[in-house]
């Protein structure tokens, strides 16, 4: 109300009764439009003068490499990579690259920041007269990266420096120096609309003279209400202030952030990776993984980074995909809920380590050891074997690293049969005669072949498949699994392919059996080189800084910092494996335990406190959904007050008055849920999302031939972390008695939709005489 009474005083002047109010709100719309307009071109223009600097930066740095000396060249080299980041940067294709302004009052003291800006939160004394009026001091202009002008004043502050915050955290209640905060629509370079809102109703602002003028009913509820892709869109002009506190949460060892569906937990965990990046550089080069449930769920949160104006430094990974720098594996399967449920303990732990131990001693196993060594045969029998594999196994390295140590306590042996050692008193001529022995013996094919069998160089791969046996696992497990979960294991792990769950046992493997040193790779030599002794003479040629950056980038398997979303998902294994990725590492993790698909929630959360260790937890909680409307989010709280009872459901943020519907099946349930899904395709422009449970996963993938690719389906595990304008949940029975935690998973799929929710119910789901399934009603 108070924003509509400014607006009409600052448009007096042009009141027209034939046009009437709409007409004058047009006209101050497009003359502000104008303004944001002329700020952008000179935006632009400065941005054009930017990418010429860095052009000639590069090009300047390209002359130098003629120098040759090496102090040019590392300069040179350091210079591209700088140059090289900047033009990515200023060359990216922002969509609205300027998206907000904010007109502020005087501060308190004259200071400026690094930026710029003035520093000051609050007013000056006397900013505000006595008469109600003020004028504006300052105004910023905010976007997704930082440009100054050449006098080195703000054109646009970056979204992630100090002098932002206000933007996303001032409110009527505790305003600052905030008077209004606008936000910009643009498309290219061309400015479509803005959206204020006045953050001091109460006053009269001036602004060069003039009023200030207020239009629009707010970002938030525009960018709400728009048609969903299958990519995430980021929220840096709509940041509500509980979000904003997590985003810019000082990188203390772990933020710790809980909310229900919908409330921003994703989106904030990316823009706090940015915010982190541009906080401290240097600090975060060591790289930030995201670890993220689903592949599904990395695609559609892929392009939000690039859009804040990062990318290289962030690594977002699927738990699925985590292990493939150590053991080189892609999960592409699912376990049963009560496979995954045993994969997952960290019962599994025990298990492992057995399992390293007597894999290396495959069924056919070498039994006896004969090699000929200064003219005599010498035989090593199976009890004289085994007893040395115990000695040697005693120790508690990585078996792998105790090959070394089985070879000399093998040659020892042998030794010991040769008698030699009684022959020689003289202790020089004897270490000459050992080492000559050992040589002999070494460098036999017998005693070589002989170790690569009873030793074999172990791969995680290797012992996983040894326990596809179930006797062997049967053996390693016991007292540790029941025999129906020895038999599940084996029996999963039979299969061609790798699930979800095996890539954290991979990954826990890899640590047992550690990594063999193994010589450096040389570079491969031109054969002409060697013809010509050429090689001799060049020097290699050094990485430059740039290669060495994606190298290390490639390479790297322990971050700077580590973002865990959807963390209620994580088993104990799985948060092993994560852990060690990120030892050194400051923490964000978000999650809500009313959407946990584990089924022992106590156990997840003692295996997450194990992995993050004594490191003190800051807490946020956010509380407003804003991804369903209040009548989906209605109807998802029944299921909830049954998955964990008394448990809050955040708050819709928004209502549009269409209530969930509710279809029974007819003829066919395929028939039944296509009709209703191309129903929903005709009622919104965005995307539709079938969610099943996870056995219906391929036909229900057939139902929805040829219906388009805005539509899509998935299993209900599958759904976690994704949108949709509209969904079709199809039996919310089959769902929840998949698996223990089916209630859990049942509320994850019923909050999807952003705009339409349809509940399509079969026999088991007991419908009533509206439809309405046994499991959603009061
Ligand atoms: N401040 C905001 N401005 C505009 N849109 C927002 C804002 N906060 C969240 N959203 C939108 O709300 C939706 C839900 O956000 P997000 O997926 O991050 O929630 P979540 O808490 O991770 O949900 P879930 O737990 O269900 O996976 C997204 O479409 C997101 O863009």
């Amino acid at each position: 109300m108070a924003a509509q009474a400014q607006q009409d005083s600052a448009v007096d002047s042009e009141h027209d009764p034939v046009r009437g109010d709409s007409a004058r709100e047009d006209s101050v719309r497009d003359r502000e439009i104008d303004v944001e307009q002329a700020h952008l071109d000179r935006v632009y223009r400065r941005l054009e003068e930017k990418i010429h600097e860095a052009e000639f930066l590069m090009h300047d740095a390209a002359q130098r490499g003629h120098v040759g000396t090496p102090g040019a060249l590392a300069e040179r080299d350091a210079q591209v990579f700088r140059a090289g980041i900047h033009l990515n940067r200023l060359n990216n294709e922002f969509e609205d690259f300027l998206f907000g302004r904010i007109d502020l009052l005087l501060g308190k003291d004259g200071k400026k920041g690094p930026d710029g800006a003035y520093t000051a939160v609050e007013p000056a004394e006397g900013a505000l007269r006595p008469d109600g009026t003020a004028d504006i001091a300052e105004t910023l202009h905010i976007g997704r990266i930082g440009v100054l002008d050449e006098d080195y004043a703000p054109l646009v502050i970056d979204w992630r420096a100090p002098a932002a915050a206000p933007f996303y955290r001032s409110t009527p209640v505790d305003p600052g120096r905030v008077v209004r905060r606008r936000v910009i629509r643009s498309k290219g370079r061309r400015v479509l609309g803005v959206e204020d809102d006045l953050m001091r109703p109460e006053i009269t602002a001036r602004l060069d003279g003039e009023e200030l003028a207020v239009v629009g009913d707010g970002a938030l509820m525009a960018a709400l209400g728009q048609a969903r892709t299958h990519s995430m869109r980021d929220i840096v002009a709509s940041i509500q202030a509980e979000q904003d506190r997590v985003i810019r949460a000082p990188a203390a060892s772990v933020t710790y952030v809980e909310g229900g569906p919908g409330t921003g937990k994703t989106a904030v965990a990316l823009h706090r990776a940015a915010y982190l990046l541009y906080q401290d550089r240097r600090r975060y080069a060591g790289g930030i993984l995201i670890v993220s449930p689903t592949p599904l769920l990395v695609a559609y949160t892929e392009g939000v980074l690039p859009s804040l104006g990062e990318e290289g430094q962030v690594a977002i990974r699927a738990i699925g995909s985590l292990a493939d720098d150590a053991a080189g594996a892609e999960a592409t399967l699912y376990d049963t809920p009560a496979t995954a449920r045993v994969k997952g303990s960290s019962r599994m732990l025990r298990v492992l380590r057995k399992a390293a131990r007597g894999a290396l001693e495959p069924a056919d196993s070498p039994t006896l050891l004969r090699v000929v060594a200064f003219g005599r045969r010498l035989e090593l029998e199976a009890e004289e074997l085994a007893g040395i594999r115990r000695t040697v196994l005693g120790g508690t390295a990585p078996v792998n690293l105790l090959r070394p140590r089985a070879r000399r306590l093998l040659l020892d042996a042998l030794w010991e049969k040769s008698g030699a050692a009684a022959r020689h008193t003289d202790p020089e001529l004897a270490a000459e005669l050992r080492s000559s022995f050992d040589e002999d013996v070494s460098s036999e094919d017998s005693f070589t072949a002989f170790l690569d069998a009873w030793w074999p160089e172990l791969t995680p791969a290797a012992v996983l498949a040894a326990m596809a046996d179930e006797r062997r696992l049967g053996r390693w497990a016991r007292r540790v699994l029941n025999p129906g979960e020895v038999r599940k294991v084996a029996r999963s792990l039979r299969r061609e392919g790798y699930s979800v769950h095996d890539i954290a046992l991979l990954d826990e493997l890899q640590a047992i059996v550690g990594t063999p040193a193994r010589p450096r790779k040389r570079r491969e030599a031109d054969p002409l080189d060697q013809l010509t002794g050429l090689e001799e003479l060049m020097p290699q040629r050094e990485e430059t800084q740039w290669e060495r950056a994606e190298r290390l980038a490639q390479e790297r398997t322990e971050y700077a910092h580590v973002i865990v979303d959807e963390a209620q998902d994580l088993t104990p294994m799985q948060w092993r494996m994560v852990g060690r990725r990120g030892r050194h590492a400051t923490w964000t993790v978000v999650g809500d335990p009313a959407q946990s698909s584990w089924s022992d929630p106590d156990e997840a959360a003692a295996a997450r406190d194990e992995a993050l260790g004594t490191r003190p937890r800051r807490r946020f909680e956010l509380t407003v959904n804003y991804r369903n409307p209040a009548e989906i989010a209605e109807l998802a709280a029944k299921v909830l007050a049954l998955a964990m009872p008394g448990s809050p459901s955040p708050s819709a943020v928004r209502s549009t008055g269409v209530r969930p519907r509710f279809a029974v099946v007819e003829d066919s349930l395929a028939g039944t849920v296509r009709a209703e899904a191309a129903r929903l395709l005709g009622l919104v422009d965005g995307t539709v999302g079938v969610v099943v449970a996870m056995d219906r996963r391929e036909e229900a993938r057939r139902w929805l031939a040829g219906l388009g690719d805005r539509v899509v389906a998935l299993g209900s595990l599958e759904a976690k972390g994704l949108e949709y304008d509209a969904t079709v949940v199809v039996s919310p029975a089959e769902i929840a008695d998949e698996s223990p935690a089916g209630l859990r998973v049942l509320y994850v799929a019923l909050t999807r939709a952003t705009q339409q929710l349809t509940v399509v119910s079969g026999e088991r789901d007991e419908p009533d005489a509206s439809g309405v399934p046994d499991l959603l009603r009061d």
